[in-house]
């Protein structure tokens, strides 16, 4: 499967983490309410030195022992209220981020449903839940955490480096200009770790896809005993994974290592000066210990800036990641102007329609070519075609589950991209050959186009598809199945498909091969029951069997993207070959299914 189309190489970060204001704007009042409790837990931290300066150069250095309790009892309440403050930043920034994920993540999910199959063909599905999940998670995380602690470590250290320069210009000074590396160090990191942790959030999203692949297909890989092979792949990727890891771990472990030693050495070179400022009398012991208990204090910042300039990083990465997703483009979109069909009858035309999938390569001829087929209300047309001649593409259109490139499909004379999407799939139903039913009870499943609709209309769908055998379900109609819920037969699956698709009561009906799972019994019993839906309903149906065809008022022959011919299943076997010879491959696919059940 192709996967999902390459990221931009290096992102920025304020832009890419700007983007989230549209988010985070509601609960802003919040988020600075944290920033201001953690702003004013580090201006606490930071006042310590001032009392043990006050303290040595006053008290202690006249002997005055009486003094210390008073300042013991000042530090301990610095200590209490920074912790009450740390307190109130979880408090307050909790919530908002929480907010923000989840509505972030009904957006990204809204936007899913909105994007054409055309989009869902491109990405991988594990690309897009590694997106919902991972990288969303990441996203709260960095708001409840990252971004405050960068905020406040920042403006921590822009005060603490004031209040440093402010004890000694000198030392100060010195400090800063030994700090300096920081930022050639700092830019480097960010360099090399952009790309690293962009690897690492999109082979997250590979090994998701590989994970779900092989869930859904457990019944193949165990027929065909791959499920070494499998483990062999996965592992594999599992440890380019890991690989990606540590390489983003070691670039972070470097970055915490500058920020350790880089003031470490600052700190030796400032202490070296500032005692022979003490012993030159510029500077008192007091300013001494009291720059050196500031400089300790913002040791942390500093080392943090290392860990946050990574989580920074993967947070802008992840919101180009999210945004790639619901910045797509919807290139099948509700008309401005919408026409609306008050009494559909369900005349479906094809005008001169073309169509070419958006990978397909340069140079060859459309898929659907100049294809003109109308089907007359209440009309059963088939279409039959060579495999690979692009019926079920053709089916895929009136539907708007892709839009044509070229020509256009009518409904009652309205070009169908004229509808609201909502209206013309009230018009248009479909079942498919792979039935894919949800989580969710028989009901809830049936009556997917019709929600709230009543039972009659449920019993009625069951009883034209033969899904009967429903009602011997644990729970009935209420049982869940899919998935999560009781497994049923290809067969079974098929027949409750094609329930969903006739309670839809739609004016036209596109079914591709829906009954190819079905005996011969049951499809023949199913047909019967069709009849006398299609009678008024008008039906495209894309046939690999010959019963199929037998239903049809009429047959179409699709041939190298046109259609071929039109008639009768007896003027089509009388007047062309292909048809013959289309369906003679048909009936001896069809003895061959036999044989093998
Ligand atoms: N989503 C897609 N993206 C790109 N190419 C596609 C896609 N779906 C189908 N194709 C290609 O379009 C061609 C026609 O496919 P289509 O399923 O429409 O034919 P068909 O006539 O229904 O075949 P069959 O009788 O075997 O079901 C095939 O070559 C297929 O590889």
């Amino acid at each position: 499967m192709p996967s999902q189309p390459a990221a931009p190489s290096k992102p920025r970060i304020i832009p890419s983490l700007a983007r989230l204001m549209p988010y985070v704007r509601p609960y802003l009042p919040r988020l600075l309410a944290g920033v201001g409790a953690a702003l004013v837990g580090s201006l606490l931290a930071l006042a310590i030195p001032l009392v043990l300066r006050a303290l040595v150069d006053g008290p202690l250095t006249h002997g005055d022992r009486d003094a210390v309790w008073p300042a013991a009892i000042a530090v301990l309440a610095l200590g209490l209220a920074e912790a009450l403050c740390i307190f109130l930043r979880r408090f307050f920034v909790l919530q908002p981020s929480t907010y923000v994920e989840a509505s972030m993540r009904r957006d990204l999910y809204a936007r899913l449903q909105q994007l054409p199959v055309a989009f869902h063909d491109r990405w991988q599905s594990g690309q897009l839940l590694s997106r919902a999940v991972q990288d969303l998670g990441q996203l709260r995380r960095f708001l409840a955490f990252g971004s405050v602690l960068f905020v406040v470590n920042l403006l921590t250290l822009v005060v603490g480096v004031g209040v440093l320069l402010w004890w000694s210009p000198l030392l100060g000074g010195l400090f800063v200009l030994l700090s300096l590396p920081i930022v050639v160090v700092a830019f480097r990191f960010e360099q090399t770790y952009h790309q690293v942790s962009r690897r690492a959030q999109d082979q997250a999203g590979d090994l998701a896809t590989t994970v779900e692949q092989s869930v859904h297909g457990i019944r193949v890989l165990k027929a065909f005993g791959r499920g070494r092979h499998a483990l062999d792949g996965f592992t594999s990727q599992a440890s380019e994974l890991r690989s990606t890891e540590i390489a983003k771990a070691r670039q972070d472990a470097s970055l915490w290592m500058w920020l350790t030693i880089i003031p470490f050495v600052s700190y030796a070179v400032c202490l070296f000066v500032g005692v022979w400022l003490v012993t030159v009398d510029q500077l008192t012991v007091g300013q001494l210990l009291a720059f050196f208990a500031t400089a300790v204090v913002l040791n942390w910042p500093i080392e943090s800036m290392g860990f946050l300039y990574a989580f920074a990083i993967d947070a802008a990465n992840a919101s180009v990641r999210f945004h790639e997703v619901v910045d797509t483009e919807n290139t099948i979109d509700d008309p401005e102007r919408p026409a609306t069909i008050a009494e559909p009858r369900g005349r479906l035309a094809f005008e001169g329609v073309r169509f070419r999938y958006q990978d397909a390569p340069d140079g060859e001829r459309d898929l659907v070519d100049g294809a003109d087929l109308v089907l007359e209300p209440g009309e059963t047309m088939a279409l039959v075609g060579s495999t690979g001649s692009g019926k079920t593409t053709l089916t895929a259109l009136p539907a708007r589950l892709y839009d044509v490139t070229g020509g256009r499909v009518l409904l009652d004379g309205v070009d169908v991209r004229d509808l609201t999407r909502e209206e013309l799939r009230t018009h248009v139903a479909m079942a498919f050959e792979d039935a894919t039913l949800f989580s969710r009870s028989v009901r809830d499943n049936v009556l997917l186009g019709v929600p709230g609709a009543d039972d009659d209309v449920l019993d009625e769908a069951l009883r034209i598809a033969q899904a009967s055998f429903v009602h011997d379900l644990p729970d009935g109609i209420e049982t869940v199945i899919g998935e999560e819920g009781l497994s049923l037969s290809g067969g079974q699956r098929q027949r409750l498909a094609l329930a969903r698709a006739v309670a839809a009561k739609p004016a036209v009906l596109v079914l591709d091969d829906p009954l190819s799972a079905l005996d011969v019994d049951t499809e023949a019993q199913v047909e019967a029951a069709l009849r006398q839906v299609l009678a008024e309903t008008t039906a495209l149906i894309v046939a690999h069997r010959p019963s199929t065809v037998q239903l049809a008022d009429r047959v179409a022959l699709m041939r190298e993207g046109r259609i071929d011919d039109v008639g009768t299943h007896s003027e089509l076997l009388a007047r062309n070959e292909h048809y013959r010879f289309v369906l003679s491959s048909l009936e001896e696919a069809e003895r061959n299914r036999e044989v093998n059940l």
